[in-house]
């Protein structure tokens, strides 16, 4: 969110102080300036009316510039963070100024001299790694998209969680750029203006990105100065700028400059690149990810989506994993079932999973606390969290170690665990204290025992207390005032103290020889003596070097840390795998999810599949969830899959069915076991689901409109190896053009793509392409009519739907009586017209009488209810138990004799 700049030109009234803070304005624009004034940072100007409003903190004035006020308002340092991370949250950037010198030193230039200045920080969403910023079970990705005018693929992506050090990049082709966004979700990204004015002009630019787009300057996205940026980035022989393309560098470049900038010299350690193809995962579009809730609702929520109801992990690290699986489900048979093969051994053997579980939910977010450390932001709990980290890897080895034959995947991850650098757990354990301030620069963390000079400095600080305690008795006797007292403060440092009344005495002699009058208070006077002045020297000298060693202390350990920086990181990484793997399998065998067989055929058959959202919400109602059967599976010779046209009432539960077949896939790719009594699946390459389509007033586009746009893309994009799912196309229109536009595309997703499919829709007459197409089946949800209502059983059956029962689905909704009936009739005209049995004056007359509510009888009148009124005759206080009964009993006959009339 850019802000609107300050006017440049320094007015020749103009205070030092303000040509600084102008100065510094205009190398950072668009950032708020939090300019440090002592214990606040000062925002002047429209950074103070834009952060007054944002925080809601008053707005005040502070001299004339231009014969203008001055608009200024400030938060002081302490709360600072809490401050930021609002204005971070509604998008704004922010440059932190702090003071570069002690004032004392700027007075020492002359009295006018302004303190010196500089920004050591720009803070943005992308570039947070302090813990009480970010969402401990989210990534924080910030994005740079570079636009190639010749070259193999149109667009290369790079991506990086600083506070993790995660970094990826990818090739991209225009159609593929808003699915990989999507997926990503960066919370920041990187364009020139020229790219994002020719997304913008061919019709990529997602209107979300609005929000988080940020125009950085094309000299940063310049792919030569970047293979130079790249090795100096990625130091050593891990990699090599020059396999990437020349689109990658320039993107992967302007994050690295960015980054650099935002952190003003501090040295961010990012993990090499991982190069993504995009074939290697599941392709779920933007669309799909929304219709089938995978990360949240449609409504935004984290409730109610499938990661809620699968994430089972115990560690932050491990629910950012999850997530990113979830996020992009892979492709490769084989790579899927190397996770199953781990989750499986770990369903069965719940014993392990527990004990693994239980010891995973002990360890820190290692990641973050190595990054802080890098970053020089880190703190003595940071260096804790590593060495806890380090011993709970060591632990959770030691129990896996009893595997005979573990499956690869475990096998991997108990080899990296044993490795955990266990000398450097010990090593901090040993140096760092049980309770821990969170900032290392008061001291105060290292252990007792650690260092025997620190302990030495440390007695001496102690001793001197214990002296200056002696002193005081010693004055009290000499003086002969009981009350005097020795105290401290931050401008005095130590003082004697004595009540008003006895300074006189002090003043006087002998003891003008020994006390040095400081300060006269309206209820005290303050003295020092050079006894106390020569103590005070000694103790703070103590304090002194103790916080020197301390410190010396920290930066060795932090040291020790850094230099096994790769080995942690691969612990991160493992442990984060442990985390998902057992969660899965916890999630497995507690919830009766099977493992799925999955092979590179184009099978699709689930037995007993269930939604794992839906059951969760039917189960918490005290229902049970209807499982079903789906068999998709076609082969090539046949061209390709099955499609099943789903037909049934409104409600019945087609969307439900449509969607679980859809995310049992997404769940069976990304390694995890499915909501059914069994699963096989050939690798689907691609998922496409369009259920419940809605419109998108804000962008122009009708709800038909927002279905033809989607429709058009399956139809494009979808291969042999893809799953459709598709909901009610060409509702929204005439029905007759809705009709042979859904006729057109079963035919289309049938004959030419040969996909599985799933197709549901109310056009009834789409069910005698059964006969003519060959892989098409028909199906439908069952009801039951039950005196004059309908039930419905949930369950999918062959065969199709003969109605829609969509007038009893309006009478449950509350659709007055009226209305309803006055359906009814046009119902059964229209049904004998289409059949040809109306009679002709039957037709007329039903034309005559539309509109709907020319006819409309006046409502008939709300008949009493004889049940209530003899309720409201029964008085139950003055009843006996028996007279009770009785009157239930009458009760109920009154109620039979009115059903039977
Ligand atoms: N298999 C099932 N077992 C139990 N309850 C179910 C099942 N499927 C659906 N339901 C219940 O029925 C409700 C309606 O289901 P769903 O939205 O899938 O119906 P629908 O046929 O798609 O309706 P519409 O055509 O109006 O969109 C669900 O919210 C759920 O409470």
């Amino acid at each position: 969110m850019d802000q609107p700049q300050l006017e440049p030109a320094p007015s020749p009234a103009l205070t030092p102080m303000m040509a600084q803070f102008f100065e510094i304005k205009a190398v950072n624009p668009g950032y708020l300036l939090f300019y440090r004034m002592g214990d606040f940072y000062e925002l002047f100007f429209e950074d103070a009316e834009i952060a007054s409003a944002a925080l809601g903190i008053v707005l005040t004035k502070r001299g004339k510039h231009l014969g203008q006020d001055i608009q200024m308002c400030g938060v002081p340092i302490h709360a600072a963070n809490d401050y930021l991370n609002k204005l971070v949250k509604l998008g704004h950037r922010v440059a932190i100024c702090e003071q570069m010198e002690d004032p004392k030193e700027a007075k020492k230039r002359g009295a006018k001299s302004v303190v010196r200045r500089g920004v050591v920080r720009l803070i943005t969403a992308g570039t947070l790694t302090e813990d009480d910023h970010l969402d401990a079970r989210a990534a924080n990705f910030l994005a740079a998209l570079a636009m190639v005018r010749h070259g193999e693929t149109d667009f290369a992506l790079a991506w990086a969680d600083i506070s993790t050090g995660e970094t990826f990049t990818a090739d991209l082709s225009a159609d593929q750029l808003q699915d990989e966004l999507a997926r990503i979700d960066p919370v920041e990204l990187l364009l020139t203006e020229a790219t994002q004015s020719a997304l913008v002009e061919r019709h990529l630019f997602a209107p979300s990105w609005s929000a988080i787009a940020h125009t950085a300057p094309a000299q940063s996205f310049d792919s030569e100065t970047a293979s130079a940026t790249l090795r100096g980035a990625f130091p050593g022989e891990a990699f090599d700028p020059s396999v990437l393309s020349r689109a990658s560098r320039a993107a992967l470049g302007a994050i690295i400059a960015y980054v650099g900038e935002s952190q003003k010299g501090v040295g961010v350690a990012l993990r090499a690149p991982l190069a993504e193809t995009t074939s290697t995962y599941l392709a779920i579009d933007a669309a799909t990810r929304s219709s089938l809730e995978l990360h949240q609702t449609q409504r935004g929520q984290v409730r109610g989506s499938l990661r809620q109801v699968i994430d089972l992990t115990v560690t932050a690290p491990g629910s950012r994993l999850l997530s990113a699986r979830l996020a992009a489900p892979l492709a490769d048979a084989a790579a899927i079932n190397q996770r199953l093969d781990a989750v499986d051994l770990l369903a069965n053997d719940t014993m392990l999973t527990g004990r693994l579980r239980s010891d995973l939910k002990a360890v820190p977010d290692l990641a973050r606390a190595l990054t802080r450390l890098v970053l020089e932001r880190g703190g003595p709990r940071d260096l804790a969290a590593i060495g806890a980290a380090i011993s709970a890897a060591a632990a959770l080895s030691r129990h896996m170690a009893q595997l005979a034959e573990p499956p690869a995947v475990i096998a991997r991850l108990a080899s990296t665990l044993a490795a955990a650098p266990l000398a450097l757990a010990s090593q901090l354990a040993l140096a760092l204290d049980d309770e821990l301030p969170l900032l290392s620069r008061d001291g105060g963390f290292v252990r007792q025992g650690y260092d025997q000079t620190l302990d030495d400095e440390r007695a001496l600080a102690r001793q001197t207390r214990a002296v200056v305690a002696a002193l005081q008795a010693r004055l009290i006797d000499e003086t002969d005032v009981r009350s005097l007292k020795i105290r401290h403060n931050g401008v005095l440092g130590y003082f004697v103290e004595v009540p008003a009344g006895h300074g006189a005495k002090l003043l006087e002699e002998p003891h003008r020889q020994v006390f040095i009058h400081r300060q006269t208070m309206a209820n005290a006077m303050r003295f020092t003596t050079t006894e106390l002045a020569d103590l005070e020297g000694r103790i703070a000298r103590a304090h002194e070097a103790a916080l020197d060693i301390e410190l010396k202390v920290f930066a060795s350990l932090r040291y020790d840390v850094l230099s096994r920086t790769d080995a942690l990181r691969d612990l991160a990484d493992a442990l984060a795998e442990l985390d998902v793997t057992t969660a899965l399998a916890h999630l497995a065998a507690t919830r009766r999810y099977t493992r799925p067989e999955i092979d590179t055929s184009l099978a699709f058959e689930i037995t007993g599949g269930r939604h794992p959202v839906v059951e969760d919400m039917v189960l918490a109602e005290g229902q049970s969830f209807v499982a079903n059967d789906a068999d998709l599976s076609g082969d090539d010779a046949s061209g390709g899959g099955r499609l099943w046209l789903v037909t049934g009432p409104n409600m019945g539960g087609k969307s439900t069915f449509l969607r679980q077949n859809a995310l049992i896939a997404i769940l069976a790719q990304m390694g995890s076991f499915v909501p059914a009594s069994a699963a096989y699946i050939g690798v689907v390459d691609r998922v496409f689901s369009r259920v419940g389509a809605s419109d998108d007033i804000a962008h122009g586009r009708s709800t038909f409109m927002v279905e033809m746009v989607e429709t058009a893309a399956i139809l494009n994009r979808a291969t042999r190896r893809s799953l459709v799912v598709l909901d009610e196309i060409g509702r929204g229109t005439a029905t007759f053009d809705g009709l042979s536009i859904a006729w057109a595309a079963v035919e289309a997703l049938h004959e030419t793509t040969g996909c599985r499919a799933l197709f549901a829709t109310h056009f009834h007459e789409l069910t005698s392409l059964a006969k003519t197409l060959t892989r098409v089946s028909n199906v439908t949800m069952k009801v039951r009519e039950w005196e004059g209502e309908v039930v419905f059983l949930h369950e999918v059956a062959a065969g199709a739907a003969d109605r829609s029962y969509g007038i009893q689905v309006a009478r449950l909704a509350g659709v007055p009586e009226p209305v309803l009936r006055r359906a009814r009739q046009v119902l059964t005209v229209l049904e004998q017209r289409s059949t040809g049995s109306a009679s002709s004056s039957q037709k007329a007359s039903v034309l005559d009488d539309l509109p709907l509510f020319a006819h409309q009888s006046a409502p008939t009148p709300v008949q009493q209810d004889p049940v209530l009124l003899a309720l409201d005759a029964v008085r139950p206080d003055e009843m006996t138990p028996k007279q009770a009964i009785d009157a239930l009993y009458e009760l109920k006959k009154i109620r039979d004799d009115a059903r039977r009339s």
